[in-house]
């Protein structure tokens, strides 16, 4: 019998047959999707054998919902996934001068989904730009519902913006913009607690994986009460609340100051040798040289919004692009989780039957991990993985490699299939 996920004791639920609310997506959202589900599908077969199955419930979002109710973000799909906690989705294009600014985030703040979580891992055999692809093995917490990502700006010539420069030059006795007259603004909201539980999602991830570091990666020199506050906030919510797990730069600066290099040096080994995760932070632009110049450096890392929106496209690319970067958006203490993959609509693609699937597939790894069906998972990588080393890919991956045969969308899904 179709039966909800739940939430007990803050622990994934999952009946034998779960209701999962999906969102086809807009542009190459259904070639993706029918290709993930079918994989999605037969994999749950195989390692079951009927014991065990998805039942699949679609909800709407984006261009199909907009045709079939005139609404882009219908209600009844927020109630759903709301009810049924775990919802998978493909790409949505963002309505160009409609009420929402983007379908994707508004989705992530309604259901107050916190963190984006974006593991960028190596799979073998996947062509990549870089020499050694496989160094990267980094796990990014993007805080998903603030930053200047939240969409609080006011366009150039608005009542609202005059009123706004206004009070910030006469009541805050801003004189720094620029040109007046002629300025859009934006807003950054970032607060202690959303810091607080991104930071903190991302340490117990660290510890639970038995990770060695958690970096924060921010632009806090020149953000000073945004993107520094970030920094800080993370760094007293690592020292509070992991006092026994974590060692962290904040605190060798500390003991750098009271007792000299030497001994910070010292007791900073000690820690880390001990098994302590080492907690560091890393400005924004370097951390993207970093990331190419030496990734074994980066374990799982914190970060804002928009710095993580780049970051996750960037590092995408150095494990084989975007067409294989997985990804969820998930609140911890609700149980509400969206996957999706990092990419969006392609919309050039659609209807082509010529993209990669392998982001969602992924993404659905990830969902099968979170609700306990490891099998699921494990079959899906395996079979990914020798299609992919078998050098039938989709046109993504067939660019970049020697001797490649190149398969359609849905010929790239079977294959996995009959890999498994
Ligand atoms: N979560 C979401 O739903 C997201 C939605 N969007 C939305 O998507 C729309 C298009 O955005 P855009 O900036 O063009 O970014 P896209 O990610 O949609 O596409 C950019 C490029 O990435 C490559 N690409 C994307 N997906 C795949 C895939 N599955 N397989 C292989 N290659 C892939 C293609 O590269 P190439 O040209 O080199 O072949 C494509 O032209 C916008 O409306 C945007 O707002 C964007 C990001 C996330
Ligand atoms: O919502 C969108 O249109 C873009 C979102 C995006 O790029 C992302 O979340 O990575
Ligand atoms: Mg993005």
């Amino acid at each position: 019998m179709a039966e909800k996920i739940k939430l007990e004791n803050g622990k994934v639920v999952t009946p034998n047959e779960p209701i999962i609310p999906f969102i086809i997506g807009d542009g190459i959202g259904p070639d993706i999707w029918q290709a993930a589900s079918f994989v999605f599908d037969k994999a749950v077969e195989k390692c079951y054998g009927g014991k065990k199955k998805i039942a699949w419930r679609e909800v709407y979002a984006g261009e199909k919902a907009f045709d079939l109710t005139g609404d882009w973000l219908p209600e009844e799909t927020l109630e759903v996934i709301r009810e049924h906690l775990i919802a998978i989705k493909g790409p949505l294009t963002t309505p160009i001068g409609e009420g929402f600014r983007s379908l994707n985030v508004a989705l992530r703040q309604e259901l107050d989904l916190y963190t984006c979580l974006r593991p960028v891992r190596y799979f073998n055999g996947v062509p990549s730009p870089v020499k050694r692809p496989e160094d990267v093995d980094i796990t990014i917490f993007r805080e998903n519902t603030e930053d200047i990502y939240a969409g609080i700006e006011y366009a150039q010539g608005t009542e609202e913006v005059e009123k706004l420069i206004e009070f910030l030059q006469n009541e805050m006795g801003v004189s720094k913009i620029r040109f007046p007259e002629t300025s859009a603004i934006g807003i950054k909201p970032v607060s202690k607690e959303g810091t607080e539980r991104l930071v903190r999602a991302a340490i117990e991830y660290a510890k639970e994986k038995k990770l060695p570091s958690v970096t924060f990666v921010h632009k806090g020199n020149i953000m000073k009460f945004t993107e520094g506050a970030f920094k800080k906030w993370g760094y007293n919510l690592a020292e509070k609340e992991f006092a026994e797990d974590v060692f962290t730069w904040q605190q060798y600066d500390e003991i750098k100051a009271r007792e000299g290099e030497e001994v910070a040096e010292k007791k900073q080994a000690e820690a880390l040798a001990s098994g302590k995760i080492l907690v560091k932070d890393v400005i924004a632009d370097i951390f993207l040289q970093q990331i190419l110049t030496r990734p074994k450096s980066f374990d799982v890392v914190a970060t804002l919004n928009l710095n993580g929106d780049y970051a996750s496209d960037a590092l995408a690319a150095q494990v084989g692009g975007i067409g294989i970067a997985p990804g969820a958006n998930i609140n911890y203490e609700t149980g509400h989780a969206i996957f999706e993959a990092t990419h969006g609509t392609a919309p050039k693609y659609a209807g082509l039957n010529k993209v990669n699937p392998s982001s969602v597939i992924l993404s659905g790894v990830m969902m099968f991990e979170h609700l306990g069906w490891q099998e699921v998972a494990d079959c899906i990588i395996t079979a990914l993985e020798k299609t992919i080393n078998e050098k039938t890919v989709t046109y993504d991956f067939a660019r970049l490699m020697s001797g490649a045969t190149e398969v359609k969308t849905s010929e790239f899904a079977e294959l996995v299939v009959g890999n498994m």
